[in-house]
C-alpha cells in the first residue's frame, strides 16, 4: 500500500500518528463530471471503469452501472484483491480479476500515472477513464454513483425510468448519505486503522449508534427514504455486506453483526436478492483483500473460513 508523490510510487501506510491514531480519508483528486458540452462528453465505449471487487467505495458505482442498464457502454477491469508494496495490481489469472484492459500495464499507479505524470495522491479504486481525453474523469465514488445515475441517459438500452436520486428526495438522501458515510460507510475503517484505543472505541461508538438508528428507521420504512430504492441504500448495502465477513472481526466492529438486527439482516438481504445485484458481490475477493492486505492489523495474512452467510434466505420485508 502506497501513494504517487509528484508521480513517483512510495510504499508507505496511512499516517495516524500526527492525528493521535486516528484514520483520515485522504480528499478525492480527480472530480470532473460527465456532461453533453464539457470536456467529457457521453458517449459509448469512451469510458473505462476501474474497479476492485473488494472495495465498498468501487461497489457502488458498478451497481449502478449494472442498475442502468451500463454495462454495453462502459468497460471494466477489475484488480486483484490483494493490495501489497505496489498498490493494486492486475492478474488476469485470479478467479473474477481481469488484466488491465485498456494498457495491459501491472499496477493501477501506472494508470494513474499516464492520467497525470505528476500526480500526488493514492491510487484507489473506482476510478474512470477518458479514452480520448486520456486521462481520468473521476476517482470518487459518490460523483460516479450520480454521473451513471444521469449523465448516459441518452445512450440506448439505459433504463431512464430507473432514478436512484429523483429530486423530490434528494435532501433526505443527502442527510442520510452525511450520516451514514461518517459513521458507517468510512466510520468501519476509522475503527479497524484506528491505531490509539480512544480513537478506535469512539469510532465504534459511533458506528453502532448510528446502526441502531438505522434499524429503527428500518422498522417503519422498507428501504430508507420509502418504498423505492435510492442511491442511499446502496451506499449502505456495501458497508453492510462486507459487515459480517470482515468489520466484525478484522476492524473490530465486534459489538453485534448485522445479523443480529432483524431490520438491517433483513433489508441487507432484500438488496441483495434484488435483479442483477448478487453478481457484483464477490466475498472471496471481499475477504481476500482486507485480511491479506492490512499486514499491520492480521500479520499472519490467515483468511478466516467463516461466518457462514446466507443471503438469498428470505428476507421477510415487504412486497
Ligand atoms: N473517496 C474514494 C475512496 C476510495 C478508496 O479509498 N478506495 C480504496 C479501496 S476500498 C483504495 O483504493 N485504497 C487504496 C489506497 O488508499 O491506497 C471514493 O469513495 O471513491
Amino acid at each position: 500500500m502506497g501513494l504517487l508523490i509528484d508521480g513517483v510510487w512510495h510504499d508507505q501506510w496511512y499516517d495516524t500518528e500526527s492525528t493521535g491514531g486516528r484514520f483520515e480519508r485522504p480528499a478525492t483528486v480527480f472530480r470532473n463530471w460527465i456532461t453533453p458540452d464539457g470536456d467529457h462528453p457521453p458517449v459509448s465505449g469512451r469510458y473505462h471503469l476501474y474497479v476492485s471487487l473488494a472495495c465498498p467505495w468501487a461497489h457502488r458505482a458498478l451497481i449502478v452501472r449494472r442498475l442502468k442498464g451500463l454495462e454495453a457502454h462502459i468497460g471494466v477491469s477489475v484488480v486483484h484483491p490483494y493490495m501489497g508494496s505496489g498498490g493494486w495490481h492486475f492478474d488476469a489469472s485470479y478467479p473474477g480479476a481481469t488484466a488491465d484492459e485498456l494498457f495491459g500495464l501491472d499496477y493501477l499507479h501506472a494508470v494513474y500515472q499516464k492520467a497525470d505524470p505528476h500526480y500526488t495522491g493514492r491510487v484507489t479504486v473506482p476510478a474512470l477513464w477518458d479514452k480520448v481525453r486520456g486521462t481520468l474523469v473521476s476517482n470518487e465514488s459518490a460523483d460516479l454513483v450520480r454521473i451513471f445515475n444521469e449523465a448516459f441517459n441518452d445512450l440506448p438500452g439505459v433504463d431512464t425510468g430507473l432514478d436512484l436520486y429523483p429530486a423530490d428526495r434528494a435532501a433526505l438522501i443527502d442527510a442520510l448519505n452525511e450520516r451514514i458515510y461518517h459513521a458507517v460507510n468510512n466510520g468501519v475503517y476509522k475503527a479497524g486503522f484506528a491505531t490509539a484505543q480512544a480513537a478506535y472505541e469512539e469510532a465504534v461508538g459511533e458506528l453502532f449508534t448510528a446502526l441502531d438508528e438505522l434499524e429503527a428507521r428500518l422498522g417503519d420504512h422498507r428501504y430508507l427514504t420509502g418504498d423505492a430504492i435510492t442511491e442511499a441504500d446502496w451506499r449502505l448495502f456495501t458497508t453492510l455486506v462486507r459487515f459480517d465477513p470482515v468489520y466484525v472481526g478484522h476492524f473490530k466492529c465486534n459489538r453485534r453483526r448485522i445479523a443480529d438486527y432483524p431490520n438491517l439482516g433483513g433489508y441487507l438481504r432484500d438488496l441483495y436478492q434484488q435483479p442483477g445485484i448478487a453478481g457484483t458481490v464477490n466475498i472471496d475477493h471481499i475477504k481476500r483483500h482486507y485480511y491479506t492486505s492490512h499486514p499491520m492489523i492480521n500479520p499472519t495474512g490467515v483468511i478466516p473460513v467463516g461466518p457462514v452467510l446466507d443471503l438469498t434466505a428470505p428476507h421477510g420485508r415487504g412486497a
